[in-house]
């Protein structure tokens, strides 16, 4: 088992206030203000900070090996909460067209935006409220190397780090000395959970008398500073990485789960708040890619069960609805308590920008679209199959 023995210094400055930014109109994905009596009604409740459940995109950059493959950049951030696909198409007498498909979220960052700013308005609204007893989910969803690492678990800046440095901050301060900070982390691969900081030791969550779920046996540290965090963080990952054939490889086929707990000083079975941060599957290895090696497609179907029971799990939230399915996979299962009660969910959608991956970032761009946004007839046809699956 992991020992940390580290003697961290002081927690650092919490990161500094999020900039005051003027309500902006709603606009419509080509930049025209939208009147407010045409706006559906879910998007005109939507675009706040306080929501329980955001949805927001993040475009990465373009990499080295695309500019140097000549792609071009087919994902344009129309504004504050819209982004448009120009997806490249060829007629049956092959013409080439553009096909445009524009969406709304509650937030869009483009490449420009670094983790700073996707943390203030993605995970910082969230830490507070695990100091009032929630439990706050962030999550990326994505293709494989879309940026959801990147997003939430780059060693340095990934949105944990930041989050973790304003929780180590609020912690010092004295309504809320007798609280402690506590960190796990563990992996979802083909339905079974491995603890990364225990020798990846096999897991198995149960139901309480009180129907919480918890994990048992699962391997906590108390943590008190980022950089024994980032310590424990490392040491997780490498388990992580290493227990498949490749690096890569083996984070896109697993959902990695690190979540800091808050605790009672005198009663450390007693959590009064948790933040989980996921770094998900990549969503391509749901998809049917007709690959023939049964591992594969076993992978490929565990992966496109969790992440429908998640989408489901999503909706319920969103609709306020009585039934939630988490039992549908071991995904929803563990994440139970942070989508019932007082909770707080925010989803980023990682998307690549080159035309090579229009596929991929039109079905994340679907996947995680509430607002049945984009008007074109084949994401209409897609997301109404998907809400009669
Ligand atoms: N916003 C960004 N700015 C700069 N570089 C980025 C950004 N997002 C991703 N990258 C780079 O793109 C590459 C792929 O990103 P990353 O590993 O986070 O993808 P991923 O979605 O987690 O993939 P996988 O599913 O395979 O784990 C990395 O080299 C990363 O540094």
């Amino acid at each position: 088992m992991f020992k940390p023995g580290i003697n961290g210094s002081a927690p650092e400055l919490a990161t500094s206030p999020p900039p005051k930014r003027a309500a902006a109109p709603l606009l419509d994905p080509y930049g025209v203000p939208i009147a407010s009596s045409q706006v559906p009604k879910q998007v005109r409740a939507s675009g706040s900070l306080s929501d329980r459940i955001r949805v927001c995109v993040r475009k990465r950059p373009m990499s080295q090996k695309e500019v140097r493959r000549k792609e071009t950049d087919i994902t344009n951030v129309a504004n504050r909460r819209s982004i448009v696909v120009n997806e490249p198409k060829v007629k049956v007498d092959l013409t080439r067209y553009i096909e445009q498909h524009s969406f709304v979220f509650d937030e869009v960052f483009d490449e420009a935006a670094n983790n700073e700013d996707v943390y203030r308005r993605t995970a910082q609204p969230l830490v507070e409220s695990i100091f009032t007893g929630g439990k706050a989910t962030c999550f990326a969803y994505g293709q494989t190397g879309s940026g959801k690492t990147y997003t939430m678990l780059a060693e340095q800046t990934g949105l944990y780090v930041l989050a973790a440095k304003d929780i180590f901050t609020l912690l010092e301060l004295p309504q809320y000395s007798h609280l402690f900070a506590w960190v796990s982390f563990y992996e979802i691969y083909q339905g079974q959970l491995y603890d990364l900081l225990n020798h990846r030791k096999k897991l198995f969550a149960r139901e309480d008398g009180k129907q919480q779920v918890c994990i048992a046996g699962l391997a906590e540290f108390d943590v008190d500073n980022v950089e024994k965090l980032m310590q424990i963080f490392e040491y997780g990952n490498q388990a992580r990485s290493t227990g498949q054939t490749g690096a890569n490889e083996d984070s896109s086929r697993s959902h990695a789960i690190l979540q800091i707990c808050l605790k009672h000083r005198r009663n450390p079975k007693k959590v009064e708040g948790k933040f989980s941060f996921i770094d998900l599957a990549g969503s391509e290895r749901g998809a049917d890619r007709g690959e023939t090696d049964r591992q594969t497609r076993m992978e490929g179907s565990e992966i496109n069960k969790s992440l429908l029971a998640l989408k489901e799990c999503i909706r319920a939230l969103d609709q306020d609805s009585k039934h939630t399915p988490f039992r549908q996979s071991k995904l929803t299962q563990v994440l139970k308590d942070s989508f019932i009660g007082n909770s707080r969910t925010c989803m980023i959608a990682t998307v690549s920008p080159n035309s090579g991956n229009s596929e991929h970032t039109l079905n994340t761009l679907r996947y995680a679209d509430r607002y049945v946004s984009c008007r074109c007839s084949i994401c209409k046809l897609i997301l109404k199959n998907f809400e009669n699956s």
